[in-house]
């Protein structure tokens, strides 16, 4: 639906792409009588004249009972409350999309460096609106807004308004999704920036392809998820052109990691700039190309300079070596702290709880630290009874309709569906195979956690000629690899051989991380060990931890828990000082076990 016909202008029938038409205003008075002077985006339907200056929208965004003459952009409906928002003053109506007036498009120009025809391109207009405004006089009020509007495949999904104070408002209950993004379709390079602005930089330069993230330097890439199939799988280039503050470069680092290190490449704008939009404004085009131009190409595969590592250097630099996430579990937190990019392996006797204690692990992690999990566990199966363990640990109670509600079924299924994914490759079980699946899962859902449980359901293939130990070596490093590469945690469950019963007690012996079947290279090789040790008879496990590679991660030590039959769940607790003693809750806690819910 559009007016261009209305206005005069001839499209010649075209109804989608870029032209260039003779304008209507003042195509009369020109002499050159050929000059198509008219730059008209038809998905956009916004039009500028080069010669005379004339510029508006011919658009009437006709969404479902909309009329020929409706106004441009409707709001959707109000969703959820806005309490600092009086009702009188609440957005209401339609506000109406239409040209950029003339102080805009001169600011755009002469502030920014965007010329009026990127602008007209990109589709960006004009819209008197009710803004909220911080600051002192907090309230509504009606601003002059420049208007991005985020299409996908042509459709006005959203638009995002910003007055000249750089107050911003979407639209209320639209999806949130990056802008321009139906640019980078089918192209072989993108470029993903951190704002509108420089969106329009790479435009002005003459880079069409090139999406804008929508939520600034909100590193929670959860619209990546739905986009990295269609839209980034069969990118060979991704240049990564955000801020340089904190925030961007953590953005930054998010992004290369769920897009894939190796093929990303980071721009930087030298000292004393911190996003495109300032390079291009300072120093020009030539420069924001130069820019990109410069921006490293990802790494020889093994090999690695300081300047690979610039990022991470600059966030050892700044924040110092980290000491590793937390678990929420004061005795084993003081011994044991966890960091991607690692390998942390659990052995313990058949049955005492390992896959349990990784599923704390994990839940821990997604509850706590906002990470996602993958599993490659096919003893878990099937997959329905795993979710169903995974949820009495969240609920804090049975998962079955006579101890929880409805409501909570819904909320664990939904919390579920958002934070783990199963991996059960079709008959295919090799590392390979495995890992390249763990891969997809951290490019198209983020995933930061990766179990595999156990070792010995992966379909080994020992080459010819090289013994167990070697074997282990290699395997083990593909795991560092895969952790490092996408910045993971990855846990391994590892059966011990068969273990010998104490003399006298006949009690089983508790196995060592050296005790793990095959070869001491899971101990060596692997940057965390835990061993799971249940102790019936005290009522108790222990988590030894054996093994944290570095100091600043933990030391060796052991931490007593009480288990949780009814959830499943872990507490800390005081071990009995003698055998007939009873166990006693953590240090401070009321309670021996815990059952408020986690989500
Ligand atoms: N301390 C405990 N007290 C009672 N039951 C437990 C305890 N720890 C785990 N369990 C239960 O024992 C069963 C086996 O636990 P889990 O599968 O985690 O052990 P595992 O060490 O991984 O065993 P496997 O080596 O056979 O895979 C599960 O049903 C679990 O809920």
């Amino acid at each position: 639906m559009d007016r261009f016909k209305e206005l005069g202008i001839d499209t010649h029938g075209r109804t989608s792409g870029k032209m260039k038409t003779k304008c209507p205003w003042c195509h009369a008075q020109r002499t050159d009588k050929r000059d198509k002077s008219l730059s008209v985006n038809l998905d956009t339907k916004l039009y500028l004249c080069h010669y005379c200056g004339a510029h508006g929208s011919a658009a009437i965004y006709a969404g479902k009972g909309r009329k020929l003459g409706d106004p441009l952009v409707k709001f959707p409906t109000a969703t959820g409350s806005n309490s600092s928002c009086p009702p009188t003053e609440k957005p209401h109506g339609d506000p109406e999309q239409g040209a950029l007036t003339q102080k805009q498009i001169e600011w755009c120009r002469d502030v920014r460096h965007i010329p009026p025809e990127v602008l007209v391109e990109a589709g960006v207009a004009f819209a008197s609106i009710s803004m909220p405004i911080s600051g002192k006089e907090k309230g509504w009020e009606k601003r002059d807004c420049l208007c991005f509007n985020f299409f996908e495949n042509g459709e006005l999904v959203n638009t995002k308004f910003r007055d000249s104070q750089k107050h911003f408002k979407l639209l209320q209950g639209a999806r949130t999704i990056p802008y321009n993004i139906d640019a980078i379709r089918d192209t072989p390079e993108c470029i993903l920036v951190e704002g509108e602005f420089d969106a329009l930089s790479y435009m002005a330069v003459g880079r069409t392809d090139v999406i804008s993230v929508p939520n600034g330097a909100n590193s929670q890439l959860d619209w990546l998820d739905e986009l990295s199939e269609s839209h980034f799988e069969q990118k060979q280039v991704i240049y990564l052109s955000v801020d340089t503050d904190r925030k961007g470069r953590e953005l930054c680092r998010e992004l290369s990691r769920r897009l894939g290190v190796d093929r990303c490449r980071i721009v930087t704008y030298g000292e004393a700039y911190k996003d495109a939009n300032e390079l291009l404004v300072a120093e020009g085009p030539d420069a924001l190309l130069k820019a990109l131009e410069d921006a490293p190409i990802p790494r020889l595969e093994g090999t690695f300079t300081a300047e690979d590592l610039r990022e991470r250097l600059h966030q050892l630099f700044e924040e110092g070596y980290t000491s590793g996430v937390e678990l929420g579990i004061p005795n084993l937190d003081e011994i044991m702290r966890l960091e991607t990019g690692r390998v942390l392996t659990v052995t313990g006797i058949p049955g005492h709880g390992k896959s349990d204690f990784v599923d704390e692990i994990v839940l821990r992690l997604c509850t706590r630290q906002d990470w996602r999990a993958g599993y490659f566990s096919p003893e878990n199966t099937p997959i329905e009874y795993h979710h169903a363990k995974l949820a009495e640990k969240l609920l804090g109670h049975r998962f079955r309709k006579d101890f929880s509600t409805e409501e909570e079924f819904a909320r664990v299924v939904d919390y579920l569906s958002q934070r783990v994914w199963h991996i059960l490759p079709d008959g295919d079980f090799t590392l390979g195979n495995v890992l390249s699946k763990a891969r997809e899962l951290v490019h198209r859902h983020g995933i930061r956690v990766f179990v595999i449980d156990p070792y010995n359901y992966i379909n080994h293939q020992i080459p010819a000629g090289m013994t167990e130990t070697g074997y282990i070596g290699s395997f083990m490093n593909s795991l560092a690899r895969f952790a490092r590469l996408n910045s993971c945690l990855v846990i391994l469950v590892a059966h011990p051989r068969k273990m010998n019963k104490q003399y006298g007690t006949q009690k089983t012996e508790v196995p060592t991380m050296y005790d793990i079947n095959g070869s001491a290279n899971f101990f060596n090789m692997t940057d965390y060990g835990i061993v799971v040790d249940r102790q019936d008879e005290m009522g108790i496990v222990y988590i030894h931890v054996e093994k944290t590679r570095f100091r600043n991660f933990g030391t060796k030590g052991n931490a007593a828990f009480c288990y949780d039959v009814t959830n499943g769940r872990y507490s800390p607790c005081t071990p009995p000082p003698e055998p007939g003693m009873q166990v006693q809750p953590w240090k401070g806690a009321k309670d021996l076990f815990s059952s408020e819910g986690w989500i």
